[in-house]
């Protein structure tokens, strides 16, 4: 058992800051709500330790093999997944096998874990919960940095656009270096988290392997280049889904190229804060899928345009929309390293 609370008070409590969270051996006094996806929860919290030992010294310590991830004010980021059916739960236990394969400082790190059955207190409540414990990110995600910039009508220096790209590319390339190769398939600013450092770029750390698997597929009948689209529909976000996760040929292998799309995208929303597909079809609307598969793609433009050409040429290269034709990681970070040496004051 690793915790000490369930249900719907659980949740009414772990909302209004009460209740600790036990995951394992080790106890978390929650803080407050940092976030919320689909069916999760993720909170700042504390751990909780007997005395003033140090960091190195808690019961943290023991469980986290890598010493660097642990915090010296103990704060870290627990995520609550409500869990309703065996689906669910295979989906969970699939992102915690997946998160424990990737060990790189631009992966966000799952720290320690536990899943819990609990009684369903109404009909349609959820009958599992699971609490995933990271390193905590307090400056948010690259989504919500892009929006306050937007806001302020501030973009990012050309310097810090190529280093935020060039930390994802470090992080992506670990994933599609593995054997097998993993595609991450929800690359996107909100799954990026920043931590503003003095003096230098931001450090920008890729999360929420929920969608990650083997990035390569052999479809090779109508009916699993359908069950492929569905599956994308739901793992994968539809501004910044590749080309072939929308319309799938009959006949078709799939890899980690699809990534390498998102991460065109991303670069494009590093930028100007939306996806490329979003951005072209504006306030009069459209349809994204057709912007996507036509690869639509428009460009500021103007004299108050704040990034070189060659930024475009570049994001350009990464949204073809044919996979043979896009770069992989290799490619792609070899040219950004470039592109680092120019801009960079
Ligand atoms: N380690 C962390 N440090 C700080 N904030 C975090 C951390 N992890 C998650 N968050 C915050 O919580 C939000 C939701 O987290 P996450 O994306 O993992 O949940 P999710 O259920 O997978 O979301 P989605 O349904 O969008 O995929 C993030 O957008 C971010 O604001």
């Amino acid at each position: 058992m690793g915790c000490s609370f369930s249900g719907l008070n659980a949740l009414y409590d772990a909302v209004n800051g009460g209740g600790d969270v036990w995951i394992n051996e080790n106890r978390f006094k929650i803080v407050r709500q940092l976030g919320e996806g689909g069916f999760a929860y993720v909170y700042l919290v504390k751990e909780v330790v007997s005395d003033s030992s140090s960091a190195l010294a808690s019961g943290l310590a023991k469980k986290v093999k890598d010493p660097s991830h642990l915090s010296d004010d103990r704060t870290y980021a627990i995520k609550k997944v409500l869990i309703q059916n065996n689906e669910q739960l295979d989906l969970v236990r699939e992102e915690i096998r997946v998160s424990s394969l990737f060990s790189h400082p631009n992966l966000l790190p799952l720290l320690d874990h536990s899943v819990i059955s609990v009684k369903p207190t109404q009909e349609g409540s959820w009958n599992h919960e699971a609490y995933l414990l990271f390193p905590v990110h307090l400056d948010g995600t690259l989504l919500d940095n892009s929006k306050a910039m937007t806001a302020r009508k501030e973009f990012f220096s050309a310097s810090d656009v190529l280093q935020i790209f060039r930390q994802l590319c470090a992080g992506l390339k670990h994933m599609h270096n593995l054997e097998p190769p993993y595609a991450h398939n929800d690359v996107k600013p909100g799954n990026v988290l920043l931590s503003h450092r003095k003096g230098k770029c931001p450090l920008a750390i890729l999360m929420d392997f929920g969608s990650a698997c083997p990035a390569r597929k052999q479809i090779r009948s109508r009916s699993e280049a359908l069950q492929l689209q569905e599956w994308a529909s739901e793992h994968c976000s539809a501004p910044y889904r590749a080309p072939e996760l929308w319309d799938c040929p009959s006949d078709a292998d799939i890899d980690e190229r699809t990534d390498i799309w998102s991460l065109g995208c991303t670069l494009f929303a590093i930028m100007y804060g939306v996806s490329p597909f979003e951005y072209a079809l504006g306030e009069s609307g459209g349809s994204l899928q057709l912007a996507i598969i036509n690869a639509q793609i428009k460009w500021p433009a103007g004299p108050k345009q704040p990034y070189p050409e060659e930024f475009h040429h570049f994001a350009t290269w990464m949204l073809q929309p044919q996979p043979a034709l896009r770069p992989c990681i290799d490619d792609i970070i070899y040219h950004v390293d470039k592109l680092v040496t120019k801009f960079s004051q």
